[in-house]
């Protein structure tokens, strides 16, 4: 048994979460330590959103520069793809975490290197990789940040094909001639989109009828139709029966006959990384999630205790709503530790409100889709009079000077009986950045009528929010 140690709070986790929670209970007066088995940073800097921008940045600027007479005439030649797996690499800090180690010493968080795993109220005990073993006590909260992992269907082969999942689609080293996709979520549109950006003939093998079935309607047609004219075969209502490797792999499509090809990417959704936390020892399901109210707590572990942020509380699988979450909670740690009253009204300091009503996201697709708050249907479900307000995109001049032959499409949802926003989407070129405006307008309530007045720089592509006022009013 190695060292033991006694902290005010304990973090499993040290993911973009893990990181911001420890960091808020220190600045609230709080001694922290934090236990990752792999590599600060967690999922997203080094296997998730980093390394996947970086790899559809550059094919997303060379279209941009295509869609463009004068500057498309200049760019005529085939992508640099062993330069852009280079620069990816260098984003991901060659899969090092020593900066984001640094940083947590800086800020005075102890760093526990090894595999964290609940044993009873306020211990974790730490196995470290040469097997020595350390028990952690918390004298306030223990916060569990451990994210979650690839979720792959039980396929007979499977395990034996070397499938890809997100991990190896962000850190591949060669670009695969011919790259089959299975899913229809958000890994798997902008994992096709780059591979095919980099030179792969990809098929995408959907089960359901649209991509993107989470968000407006339009943004899953939008981008499947750019996908095709890309060259990307997307096929829907195909669900993969098996997976063999006999030097390619052949994927078994039922009546859709075999489906041949160099390397399959499962992007069929997350599962929590609970299944070896000791989760048992506090009375949790193992595997689960864990489900906690507004301010962190866990709501089916007695005694306040034990905290979970981000990706494994289901509530937002973002990273900057886990960093949100991440800071609101760590916050509440520390409050509570010191007996410092909460502030738990809605949109107060003490709640993650945010994730219940305006949670933003942006994928990374040809076109982009951005969006905010509630899709129409979802308004609807929650009971709530709605009205959509629908506006072409390609109209608004802003647009039509960005891209030749620009196609795009936004949505605002108002609430009639209050006459705010309860959600928006953009989807075209360039509306990622658009994306903020939209959240603080659904985030403050901002009434439609004081937005008249919020006057968008012409030629910009946010006159689209004037467009979208006037459809409104009529
Ligand atoms: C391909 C892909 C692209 C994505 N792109 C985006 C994007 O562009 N924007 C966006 O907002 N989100 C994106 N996401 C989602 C984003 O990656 C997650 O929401 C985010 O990583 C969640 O952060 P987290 O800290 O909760 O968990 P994680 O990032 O998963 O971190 C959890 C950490 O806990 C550690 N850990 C787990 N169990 C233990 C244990 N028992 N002991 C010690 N350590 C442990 C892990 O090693 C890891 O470091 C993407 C996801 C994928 C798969
Ligand atoms: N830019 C971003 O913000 C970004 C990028 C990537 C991922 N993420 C987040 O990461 C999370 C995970 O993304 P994801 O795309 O892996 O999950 P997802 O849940 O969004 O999509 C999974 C898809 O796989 C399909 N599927 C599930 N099982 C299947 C099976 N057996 N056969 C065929 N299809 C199957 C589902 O119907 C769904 O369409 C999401 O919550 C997403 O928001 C965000």
């Amino acid at each position: 048994m190695g060292a033991s140690g006694e902290f005010d709070l304990v973090v499993v986790g040290g993911g973009p979460t893990g990181e911001n929670l420890a960091d808020r209970a220190v600045a609230g007066g709080l001694s922290v330590a934090l236990v990752e088995h792999q590599l600060v940073g967690g999922e997203c800097s080094y296997w998730a959103c980093v390394p996947s921008k970086a790899l559809l940045r550059p094919p997303a600027a060379l279209r941009e520069a295509r869609r463009l007479p004068g500057a498309g005439e200049s760019v005529r030649g085939a992508i640099d793809a062993d330069a852009v797996l280079r620069r990816r690499d260098s984003f991901v800090g060659d899969w090092k975490d020593d900066g984001q180690a640094e940083w947590l010493a800086s800020v005075g968080i102890e760093l526990v290197r090894g595999h964290g795993r609940l044993d009873g109220e306020r211990r974790v005990v730490v196995e470290g990789r040469d097997g020595e073993r350390r028990v952690l006590t918390a004298r306030h909260a223990v916060a569990v940040c451990t994210g979650t992992t690839a979720a792959l269907p039980p396929l007979p082969g499977l395990g034996a094909a070397g499938v890809w999942t997100s991990r190896e689609a962000t850190s591949a080293h060669e670009v695969p001639g011919r790259l089959a996709v299975v899913g229809g979520g958000v890994v798997a549109v902008e994992m096709a989109t780059a591979w095919a950006g980099l030179g792969s003939r990809v098929t995408v093998l959907v089960r359901g009828s649209g991509l993107l079935p989470r968000m407006e309607p339009f943004a899953g047609e939008l981008v499947a139709e750019a996908l095709a004219d890309a060259g990307v075969d997307v096929r829907f209502g195909v669900s993969v029966g098996g997976v063999e490797r006999a030097g390619e792999l052949v994927l078994d499509l039922g009546e859709g006959g075999e489906l041949r090809t160099d390397e399959v990417l499962f992007a069929t959704g997350r599962r929590p990384a609970t299944g070896d936390l000791g989760l048992e020892s506090v009375g949790l399901e193992p595997g689960g999630w864990i489900e906690v109210d507004d301010t962190g707590l866990a709501t089916g572990v007695p005694g306040g205790w034990l905290y979970a942020a981000g990706d494994v509380n289901h509530r937002a699988l973002l990273t900057h709503q886990g960093k949100y979450q991440g800071r609101i909670f760590g916050a509440v740690i520390a409050d509570r530790a010191a007996g410092r009253e909460l502030d738990m009204a809605p949109w107060g300091r003490s709640v993650a409100t945010a994730d219940l009503a305006a949670v933003p996201q942006v994928v990374f697709a040809d076109p982009e889709v951005a969006a905010v708050g509630l899709t129409l249907a979802e308004a609807e479900a929650a009971g709530r009079r709605v009205r959509a307000v629908d506006y072409d995109l390609g109209n608004v001049a802003g647009a039509g000077l960005h891209a030749d032959g620009y196609r795009g499409r936004a949505r605002a949802v108002v609430d009639l009986d209050r006459e705010t926003l309860l959600g928006v989407t953009f989807v075209g070129p360039g509306v990622a950045e658009l994306l903020h405006s939209a959240t603080i307008a659904v985030t403050a309530e901002v009434p439609l009528a004081r937005l008249w007045h919020a006057v968008p720089a012409f030629p910009t592509i946010s006159e689209v929010w004037l467009r979208l006022l006037e459809t409104y009013r009529g």
